[in-house]
C-alpha cells in the first residue's frame, strides 16, 4: 500500500470512527483514492472520515484541521471529529491546550478540553439561509416540503459548515433511514449532497437521533448533525437552549442560545489504537 509506514491514530466519538494523521510531520497526499483505500474496512483500517492535521496556513489558528469522508470527498465539518482532533493534538504534544483554534474549508472553530476529558467545541452559527447550506429554496422558511420517491417529506434544513436535512420522526426506532437517508442525501435540491437526519423528540430538553452522513452512510454518531437537529428543533419552537442528544453511539450536549449566536457541543473523544500503514 502506498505511503508505507504512514503513522495513525484510530479514534472515534461515540462510534463515529475517525483515522487521524499527523500531516505536520509527515507526507500524506489525501487524494480521493488514497482516504478511500484507508477508510476501507476490509482492506484498510476502516473508517467513517479521514482527518488531517495540518499546520495553520497563517492567522489566528493553531492547526489546519481537514476532513475527508470515506467515500473520498472533502468537507467542511466533523462534530466528533472535532473533539478527537483536540485530544489528538494534546496526546501527541502538538499543543498543550485546554483552548484549541482550529481553520477548517468552512471556517474556524475552538475546541477546548475539558479537565475530566470532555471536549466542548464551538461550532459556530448555524447557517439557515438555502445559498448557505446549500439547499435549492426560493426563501428561507422553518420547513420545506421535499419530494423524496412519489411522497412528500417536510424537513428542516441548515448549515454548520456542513449540509443537514433533518426530519422529524415519532420514533428514530422505527425512522426509514436506510430507504429515505440515500434518497435524500443525493436528493438534486441539495447541489452539494446532505446529511440526514431523523429526529425524535423526547421533550424540548431531549431528543433522539439517528443520521444517514453524506458521503459515509448512517453513522453511529454525528456530532455536525446532532448540532443541526437541536438548531433545526429550537427554530421551529419545539427545543429550549440546552438539550440532550441520544445518538446510537451515545450522548452529546447542545446548548444554542439562538439566532445568529455560536452553538456548543460537548462530548467525549477516543483513542482506540496506534498504527502504521504496512
Ligand atoms: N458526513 C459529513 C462529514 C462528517 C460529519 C460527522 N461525522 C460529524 O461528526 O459531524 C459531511 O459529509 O458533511
Amino acid at each position: 500500500m502506498e505511503h508505507k509506514g504512514l503513522r495513525f491514530t484510530k479514534m472515534h466519538g461515540l462510534g463515529n470512527d475517525f483515522v487521524v494523521i499527523d500531516a505536520i510531520n509527515q507526507h500524506f497526499d489525501p487524494t480521493p483514492e488514497n482516504v478511500r483505500r484507508l477508510a476501507d474496512r476490509h482492506r484498510g483500517i476502516g473508517c467513517d472520515q479521514l482527518l488531517l492535521v495540518e499546520p495553520a496556513e497563517g492567522g489566528e489558528a493553531d492547526f489546519r484541521y481537514r476532513i475527508f469522508n470515506a467515500d473520498g470527498g472533502e468537507v467542511g465539518q466533523c462534530g466528533n471529529g472535532a473533539r478527537c482532533f483536540a485530544r489528538f493534538v494534546v496526546d501527541h504534544g502538538l499543543a498543550s491546550g485546554p483552548e484549541i483554534r482550529v481553520e477548517t474549508i468552512s471556517g474556524p472553530m475552538r475546541l477546548r478540553l475539558e479537565p475530566d476529558g470532555p471536549v466542548c467545541v464551538d461550532m459556530g452559527v448555524p447557517r439557515f439561509e438555502p445559498a448557505e447550506i446549500p439547499f435549492d429554496a426560493p426563501a428561507r422558511t422553518k420547513s420545506y416540503a421535499l419530494e423524496v420517491g412519489g411522497e412528500q417529506y417536510e424537513i428542516g434544513a441548515v448549515s454548520m459548515g456542513n449540509p443537514h436535512a433533518v426530519l422529524r420522526v415519532d420514533d428514530v426506532d422505527e425512522a426509514p433511514v436506510a430507504r429515505l437517508g440515500p434518497l435524500i442525501e443525493a436528493h438534486p435540491r441539495f447541489p452539494q449532497r446532505v446529511n440526514v437526519g431523523f429526529m425524535q423528540i423526547v421533550s424540548p430538553r431531549h431528543v433522539r437521533l439517528r443520521v444517514f452522513e453524506r458521503g459515509a452512510g448512517e453513522t453511529q454518531a454525528c456530532g455536525s448533525g446532532a448540532c443541526a437537529a437541536v438548531a433545526i428543533g429550537r427554530d421551529r419552537g419545539w427545543l429550549e437552549e440546552a438539550v440532550a442528544v441520544d445518538l446510537t453511539g451515545g450522548g452529546l450536549m447542545i446548548r444554542w442560545e439562538g439566532e445568529g449566536k455560536s452553538l456548543r457541543m460537548t462530548g467525549p473523544a477516543t483513542t482506540v489504537y496506534e498504527g502504521r500503514v504496512a
